[in-house]
This record gives structure tokens, sequence and C-alpha cells, in this order.
């Protein structure tokens, strides 16, 4: 579980994030929506510890989230995939175990698993990000994510630059992918039909805090301006 109690962050005279508190369950997968600019990548950044808060506490299964231990634990896709472009698509997948020196043939047979779970062939293994599509990329991206079977997986705006077909698509993956791992999640998007594929539960960041919370339907039905804008697409008042 994932906890995070009255969080300040400013940036100088900017009171980005004011008292956040938020809990994710074990399991469960947390949306976090809100206006650009309203914090939730700098929520996001406090929880990966690229960020410090000025005061609060995050916590991971009821101990302080500390980045170095915590990174085994965790996958994460990036807005735009985020893949190295010199580096072929099954290094990029396999890029942490790499890293931290697993043997390439082991390295390499797990990645193309895990490009196949999320529908790429094993002949993307040896191509290079440049010769992907859009929606490719995000595959890849997502099977880095998933590539240790992480506990924890963060998505940061996973359907942006696709179309309404592929990002439907790449929410089904999440999905499918998640509940096979059990992992928690929090994803970050502005895309209503993100909310309604991946979420269990859903939370609003505003003026720095978490102003409503609840289940995807309760969405639809909120009278809070605020959520009513998000689902209508129109302004607040
Ligand atoms: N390192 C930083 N230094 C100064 N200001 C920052 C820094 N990081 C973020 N901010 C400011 O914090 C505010 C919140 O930014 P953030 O990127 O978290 O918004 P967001 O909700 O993720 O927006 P979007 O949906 O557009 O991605 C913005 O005003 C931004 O300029």
């Amino acid at each position: 579980m994932i906890h995070l109690s009255n969080v300040h962050k400013s940036f100088g005279s900017a009171a980005v994030l004011q008292g956040v508190t938020l809990d994710i369950e074990q399991g469960q997968s947390l949306v976090l929506i809100g206006a650009s600019g309203s914090g939730k990548s700098v929520l996001l950044k406090c929880i990966l510890g690229l960020e410090t808060p000025d005061s609060g506490t995050i916590t991971v299964d009821g101990k302080p989230a500390n980045p170095p231990q915590f990174l085994d634990r965790f996958g994460m896709l990036f807005q735009g995939a985020a893949l190295f472009d010199s580096l072929p698509v099954w290094e990029n997948v396999a890029f942490r175990a790499l890293q931290t020196g697993q043997e390439r043939p082991m390295a390499k047979k797990r990645a193309i698993e895990k490009l196949d779970r999320v529908g790429l062939s094993a002949k993307v293994a040896d191509q290079f990000p440049s010769d992907l599509s859009g929606g490719m990329r995000k595959r890849a991206g997502l099977a880095r994510a998933i590539f240790s079977d992480p506990d924890i997986i963060f998505f940061d705006e996973p359907t942006t630059g696709l179309d309404p077909i592929r990002a439907n698509t790449i929410n089904t993956l999440i999905r499918g992918v998640v509940d096979e791992i059990g992992a928690t999640t929090l994803t970050i998007t502005h895309d209503l039909t993100s909310v309604d594929a991946i979420a269990d539960k859903v939370a609003m960041l505003k003026d720095g805090k978490i102003i409503w919370q609840g289940v995807p339907d309760e969405l639809r039905a909120s009278s809070n301006p605020d959520v009513d804008a998000f689902v209508t697409g129109r302004a607040a008042p």
C-alpha cells in the first residue's frame, strides 16, 4: 500500500502540493486526474523520490518510500514511452536488468516474452525504437514497465499521442497486465476512457489537494463542478 499524508511541495512562491493525503491500497489501480499544471507530475515525482516533499510523509507498505530499494519493486511507463533510440527494442525492455548485471541471453528471452505479452512479435525485439509506430512504442514501454513483474507500476499519460482506437487497446492491455501481475498502480491521465478502463478508484487534484475521490461510476454522477468539468470537457464555472 502507498500512503501519502499531508504532503507539501513548493517551488519558490508556487505552492504546488498543499497537503495531499491519499491511499492506494495493495493491488488497487488508482487514477489521478486534474487540470494541466495542478501538480500531478510533481506528486508522482515525490513518490518516486525524484522530488523531495517540503513536509508530510510518503510510505510504501508502512516504510518510508526509500528510492534505492523501492526502485527494484516498481515499473514505470513514461509519457511518450521514453525509449532509448540507440538501443534495440529488447535492450530497452530489459534495460534495468542489463544495468544490474543480468546475462544478456536470459534478459533477451524474458524481453521477448514480455513483448509477446503486449502483442509485439519477436521480430520487433531486434528493431530500433525509430522503426516503430507510436502505438508500438507504447507497447514496448509497457513491456519494459512489466519486465520484472513489479509490485507497483506508474503510468504517466499512457494514451497521449494515440488515436482513440489505439488508446483503447493500450488501456485494455494495461488493465490486463496489471490484473495478471496483481500490481498496485498509479496512473496520471487526462483521458476519460483511460479512467473507465483502468481505474478502481479515481482521485482529483486541485489547488494542491485531493478534492474528490470515488469509483469511476461515481465520477459521472458527481455534483462536484471540477469533476463535472473533467467528465464533460467543459471548463469549471
Ligand atoms: N522543478 C520545478 N521547478 C519549478 N516549478 C515546477 C517544477 N516542477 C513543476 N513545477 C511547477 O509545478 C506546477 C505543477 O506541474 P506538474 O507538471 O506537476 O503539473 P501536471 O498536473 O502534471 O500538468 P500536466 O497535466 O500538464 O502534465 C506547474 O506550475 C509547474 O510549472
